[in-house]
C-alpha cells in the first residue's frame, strides 16, 4: 500500500536489494520530501550506492516498493524513471573527451529531448541548445571552461560538469553520489555551496557523501544506513548524536574527543 504523505516526492518503502546471499539493502523505509536536500550517509559498504541504484532502476528491489509522486515505479525501467525527471550524477566522472564542456552538457540536454544521441549531436549546432548548456555551466560555476576539452581539466571542474549534465534533463529529483570525493576542503566547500544553491532553486536532492562536515552544513535531514539497514533519520545534529549512529561511524568508541571529530570525514 502507498502510505506516501502529501509532501513526499519519493517514498522508499521496506526496500531490500539482495545480491546472492548478501542483503546490500535490507528493509529500508524513508521519504524524500519535495524541495529538500537529504543526506544519505553511512560507513563504507553500508548500501548507499545500492539504494541509489534501486531508486533509479539500475538494480531492482528484491522486496519492497518505491513511489514517485505516489506512483509505484518499482518495476519501471531506468528510461521511464528518467523521463519522470530523475537524474543521477555518478561517483566517477565520465564526460566525452572529444567534445567541449559546453557540448557535453548540450548533448545531455539533447539526449533528453530527442532520446537519440545521434539526433542530439545534430542539434548541437542549434544556438538555443548551446545557450541552455551555457546557462547550466553558469549555474554550476564553470562557464569559463565552456570551450575547453574535458581531458585537460582538473577534477573539481569535471565534478561540476557532471552535475551540469545531470541538471540538463531538468530533474525534479537529483541524486548525487559522492560529488565531493577527491576534492580538497576549499573545493569541497565551494561545490557543496553550489549544491545547496541548486536545491534552493527548487531541485530536490539526495546527496550520498562521506564528507560529513559539508553534509552537516548543507543537508536539512539525514538518512543513515549501516550494513544495509536504516539506523537513523531526521535532523542532522539529532541524528549524529544518536548512539547507534555514532557507534556505526566510530566502531563503538564512546570517547567524546573521538566523537567530536566525526564531522570532518567519515
Ligand atoms: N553488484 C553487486 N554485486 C554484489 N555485491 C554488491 C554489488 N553492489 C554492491 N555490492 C555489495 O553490497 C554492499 C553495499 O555496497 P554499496 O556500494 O551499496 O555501499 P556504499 O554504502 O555505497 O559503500 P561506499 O561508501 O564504500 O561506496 C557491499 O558489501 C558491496 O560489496
Amino acid at each position: 500500500m502507498n502510505t506516501t504523505s502529501h509532501d513526499s516526492l519519493l517514498r522508499v518503502d521496506n526496500v531490500t536489494v539482495q545480491f546472492g546471499g548478501l542483503k546490500a539493502v535490507s528493509g529500508v523505509t524513508f521519504d524524500v520530501r519535495k524541495g529538500e536536500l537529504l543526506g544519505l550517509i553511512g560507513p563504507n559498504g553500508a548500501g548507499k550506492t545500492t539504494m541509489m541504484r534501486a531508486i533509479t532502476g539500475v538494480v531492482r528491489a528484491t522486496e519492497g516498493r518505491i513511489y514517485l509522486h505516489g506512483e509505484d515505479i518499482t518495476k519501471q525501467p531506468i528510461h521511464k524513471r528518467i523521463r519522470k525527471h530523475m537524474a543521477l550524477s555518478q561517483q566517477l566522472v565520465r564526460p566525452l573527451r572529444q567534445i567541449t564542456v559546453a557540448e557535453n552538457v548540450a548533448l545531455a540536454a539533447g539526449s533528453q529531448l530527442t532520446r537519440s544521441p545521434l539526433r542530439a549531436l545534430m542539434h548541437l549546432s542549434q544556438k538555443e541548445q548551446l545557450e541552455i548548456a551555457l546557462q547550466l555551466l553558469d549555474r554550476v560555476g564553470i562557464r569559463d571552461y565552456a570551450d575547453q576539452l574535458p581531458g585537460t581539466l582538473p577534477l573539481g571542474v569535471l565534478k561540476r560538469l557532471e552535475v551540469a549534465r545531470a541538471l540538463a534533463t531538468s530533474p525534479e529529483l537529483l541524486l548525487l553520489d559522492e560529488p565531493l570525493a577527491g576534492l580538497n576542503s576549499k573545493e569541497a566547500k565551494a561545490l557543496a555551496d553550489t549544491i545547496q544553491h541548486i536545491n534552493q532553486q527548487g531541485v530536490t536532492i539526495i546527496l550520498i557523501e562521506h564528507n560529513l562536515g559539508e553534509v552537516m552544513r548543507i543537508c536539512q535531514r539525514l538518512v543513515v544506513l549501516d550494513n544495509g539497514r536504516l539506523i537513523g533519520q531526521g535532523e542532522p545534529h539529532a541524528v549524529m548524536a544518536d548512539p547507534q549512529v555514532r557507534s556505526a561511524y566510530l566502531g563503538g568508541a564512546q570517547d567524546e574527543t573521538a566523537a567530536s571529530t566525526e564531522t570532518s570525514h567519515a
